[in-house]
Order: structure tokens, then C-alpha cells, then sequence
């Protein structure tokens, strides 16, 4: 044994890796690399063993080398008892959970008892396979060829499971940006990691179990270390992240716009609004002015001729319904000789006394009267609680402020005036024929002077 173990010294040893399974080993760029290479360095440095890498392109190369010898010695895996045939394995130097991975979605699962119907996907000749196909012989697998193919398989969802050891799977998830995918449960076993050398060089074996037996906590903790990247592994869903922020911001941004606008409209609104009192208050004063105009002379101001004769009719009516009514009598004023005056002023200084005129006569009247121009310069007043002789009486009244009244252009005007009192059952129109006749019996007996229909 120490003849070959001297032999072993001086001679390399070979040996083969999982080319493709970081983070325990892989080869890049035709070197040996991860957690096993790290080992190996250690068990060198204290048995003085050297070590010949043999390039694979798979594991499943890598055990078929071993198990034809073309490799003597591999530094890390699992025992199986197939691979017990072939290989004598070192203690366990390295211990790793497995791990179920799913896409994001999948509930999380509590362990390989509860996967049901899945399908999960196991690289071949990885103890894992062994293992499922002794204790779940039931389990829907999908055999790959390593643990890159297993995942992308469960990533485009060909498999709904991938069993793998932690460490490698995070690493693969994080390398190959798989962020669909989590780790949905433990699984057993776990793995227990081995050096392990082919039939033929079991001797070995004692020299690597002491140079492992010397590897103290501090140096497995420092490789743990290095090679360790769990702490990547973010079950943080950023898409729905992403996705919730820019639905909060489209939220904000249309509350911003739609109080924009409601600021805006609201504005507008109350702009159209204070328009529109503007025009309702130009439109009731238009409506006031209308109904004045339509019921008063534009020149005097006093009631007009439609007035009036609305006026009558409702007498009539109301003379109807209420036959002992009070005393009604009409008069009609015609200023004399009106025409002089336009003749010989002009017909604004005719208007300009028309206007004097009235306002005398207003004065002159009660709040009870209603005073209108009937047209031209004649005017009426329809006296209520007022019989033919009350209606003198305001004649004179009228005549005596005449003569007192100075007037613009001709100073003294005289009036004629026709008076008739209202009939019990008479139509006012008749009545103020009747005061018309009178009218004319004044002009006709050479005016300024008062004549009543009663007199007759
Ligand atoms: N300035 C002015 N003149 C008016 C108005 N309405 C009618 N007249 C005038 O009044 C005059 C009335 O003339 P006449 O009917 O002959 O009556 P008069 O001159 O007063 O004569 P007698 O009534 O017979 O005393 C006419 O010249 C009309 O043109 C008015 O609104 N303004």
C-alpha cells in the first residue's frame, strides 16, 4: 500500500467532474472549478496526492470514464449502490439539502409526499433518480440530461417539478435569470457528498479519508463561503411589483387629470353660470320693459290705448259678476288747438308739453284713477267710486291747475273735456261713446270747457 500510495505521489492522479454543476464543480475553460476543485487543493496540500484532470463533456461521461477506469478518482457525489460497483467512496465531507422547484405559482409543497400527479423532471444518473425510482416508483418523471435541461423544462412548463440540490438549482435560477421559477419545498435525502475512486485505485482511499479528516470547520466554513449564493434567491414577485406601481401611477395620473379637469370645467362652469344670471337679469328687465311698453305710452309714460282697453273688458266682466257694483265714470281730456303748438314749435316742443301735460295730470288725479293717452293729445281717466259729478269736480280741478300750470313754448293751454258716468248693466265702450259725444259738445260749443253726457 505504501508503494502504491508512493507510486500515487509521484504519478497524477486522474480524475473526472460533473463538467456542469456549480456550484459544487464544474470545468471552465478546460479547468476544474467550484466547491470540489477547493478540496481537492486542500487534500494535495496535506497528502502531497496530485491530480490529473480528465476533460468530460456530461456526467454521465464522467461516471462512464470511471466506471472504464479512464478516471481514477472523482471528488464529489452521492453513493448509490449502482455506483458502488464501480466506485469505493470516501466518508461524507459535504452536506446539502435538495430542493423541489416550480414556477411561481405552484402552492408550496411540504415534500415529495405531496407532489400527486406532477411531473417531475430528474437529470439520469444522479442518485436522485435512483433514489425516486426505489421509495416513488409512482412518480411521473421526466428524465434530463442535467440540471440546466430540468430546469428550463419546469421554466416552460414541460415539467412541473425539478429536484435538484439547493445550492446548484439557486445557482442555475439566478445565472439563467429564470425568475419565474421558486423553490416550493425540501426534499429527502439529502445530499451527502463523497470523494470516491475507481476500482483499481482503492488504496487510495485512507490517505484521502485523513487529508478529509484534517480539513478543520474554519476551511470548510471558508469554501461554504466563497462558493455559497443562497442569499440571491428572491422570492420578491418584481413583475407584480412593477406592475401594481404602474397601475398606482396611472391612477394617480388620471385623479391629477380628472381634478384638472373637474378645476377647469368647474370654472367654465361657473363663468357660463354668471353669463347666464347676466342674461336672465337682462331678460326679466327686456320682459319688465316689454310689458311696460306694451301697456304705457313711450312718450308720457302713462297707461296706453291697449291698456285701457283691456282694462274695459275686464270692467265688463267684472261689472257682470258683480252687479251692484260702485259708481264708474270715464272722462276724455283733448288739449285745444294742440296743432298750433307743432305748427309753430316744432313737433319735439309739441312732445315736450304732451309730456307736461301728463305729468299735470297725474298729479292732479287719485291712486284709484287710471290715467291713459287714448292717442294724439287725448287722454282718459276712468274715475272708480266716482259718479258724473264727482268727475267735474276733477275736471275743474284739472282746469284750475291749467291755468296755474307755465308751460314750455305756449305758457297757457286750455282743455275740453267729455264725461259719462257708467250705467247700471252698460258696457263701458258704450259709455265712453257716450263721453266722446260729450267731448265733442265741448269742442263744438267752443272749447275749454266741460261737458257731461249726464247733463242731457
Ligand atoms: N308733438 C306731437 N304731436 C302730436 C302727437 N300726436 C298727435 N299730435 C298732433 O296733435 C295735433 C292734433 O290736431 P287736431 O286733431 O287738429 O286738434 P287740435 O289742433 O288740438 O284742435 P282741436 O282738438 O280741435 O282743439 C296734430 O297736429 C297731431 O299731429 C304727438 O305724439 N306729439
Amino acid at each position: 500500500q505504501q508503494d502504491n500510495l508512493q507510486r500515487s505521489n509521484s504519478e497524477p492522479i486522474s480524475y473526472c467532474v460533473d463538467p456542469n454543476w456549480m456550484p459544487y464543480e464544474a470545468i471552465r475553460d478546460g479547468k476544474h472549478t467550484g466547491l470540489s476543485a477547493d478540496y481537492m487543493a486542500l487534500i494535495s496540500a496535506q497528502s502531497g496526492l496530485t491530480f490529473k484532470l480528465i476533460p468530460t463533456r456530461s456526467w454521465q461521461q464522467s461516471l462512464r470514464f470511471l466506471e472504464e477506469r479512464r478516471c481514477q478518482f472523482t471528488p464529489m457525489l452521492n453513493k448509490t449502490d449502482k455506483r458502488e460497483k464501480y466506485l469505493t467512496f470516501s466518508n461524507v465531507y459535504f452536506r446539502s439539502p435538495n430542493v423541489l422547484v416550480s414556477q411561481r405559482e405552484q402552492p408550496f409543497l411540504q415534500g415529495f409526499e405531496n407532489i400527486g400527479q406532477r411531473i417531475v423532471a430528474i437529470p439520469t444518473e444522479y442518485r436522485l433518480m435512483e433514489y425516486v425510482r426505489e421509495y416513488h416508483p409512482n412518480t411521473n418523471v421526466l428524465p434530463v440530461r442535467n440540471e440546466h435541461e430540468g430546469l428550463i423544462a419546469v421554466a416552460e412548463g414541460d415539467a412541473d417539478l425539478f429536484i435538484g440540490s439547493l445550492y446548484s438549482v439557486n445557482a442555475y435560477i439566478q445565472r439563467q435569470k429564470l425568475n419565474n421559477l421558486k423553490i416550493s419545498g425540501w426534499m429527502r435525502p439529502e445530499d451527502e457528498l463523497r470523494m470516491a475512486v475507481s476500482t483499481g485505485s482503492e488504496h487510495l482511499l485512507p490517505t484521502i479519508n485523513a487529508a478529509l479528516a484534517q480539513i478543520d470547520e474554519e476551511q470548510h466554513l471558508q469554501i461554504f463561503q466563497r462558493w455559497n449564493n443562497i442569499s440571491v434567491i428572491d422570492d420578491t414577485n418584481h413583475e407584480l411589483i412593477w406592475q401594481l406601481g404602474f397601475a398606482a401611477l396611472a391612477v394617480i395620473l388620471l385623479l391629477t387629470w380628472w381634478s384638472c379637469m373637474s378645476y377647469r370645467y368647474n370654472r367654465k362652469l361657473s363663468a357660463s353660470n354668471s353669463q347666464l344670471e347676466q342674461l336672465r337679469e337682462k331678460l326679466e328687465q327686456t320682459v319688465d320693459k316689454l310689458e311696460f311698453l306694451s301697456q304705457h305710452d313711450p312718450l308720457t309714460t302713462l297707461h296706453n290705448r291697449s291698456f285701457l282697453q283691456q282694462m274695459m273688458v275686464r270692467h265688463n266682466s267684472d261689472q257682470r259678476e258683480h252687479a251692484h257694483d260702485s259708481d264708474t265714470s270715464l272722462i276724455i281730456i283733448d288739449i285745444d288747438f294742440f296743432k298750433r303748438i307743432n305748427d309753430t314749435f316744432g313737433h319735439s316742443a309739441g312732445d315736450k308739453v304732451l309730456i307736461e301735460f301728463a305729468q299735470l295730470l297725474q298729479e292732479q288725479t287719485r291712486e284709484s284713477d287710471i290715467l291713459a293717452r287714448w292717442g294724439g293729445e287725448e287722454f282718459v281717466i276712468v274715475c272708480a267710486h266716482s259718479n258724473a259729478a264727482d268727475a267735474r269736480k276733477l275736471c275743474e280741478r284739472i282746469n284750475n291747475a291749467l291755468q296755474e300750470y307755465k308751460f314750455s313754448y305756449q305758457p297757457q293751454l286750455t282743455c275740453s273735456f267729455g264725461i259719462a258716468q257708467v250705467q247700471p248693466g252698460e258696457p263701458i265702450e258704450s259709455c265712453f261713446d257716450r263721453a266722446d259725444k260729450a267731448l265733442y259738445q265741448a269742442k263744438k260749443s267752443g272749447r275749454n270747457r266741460i261737458c257731461s253726457a249726464e247733463d242731457d
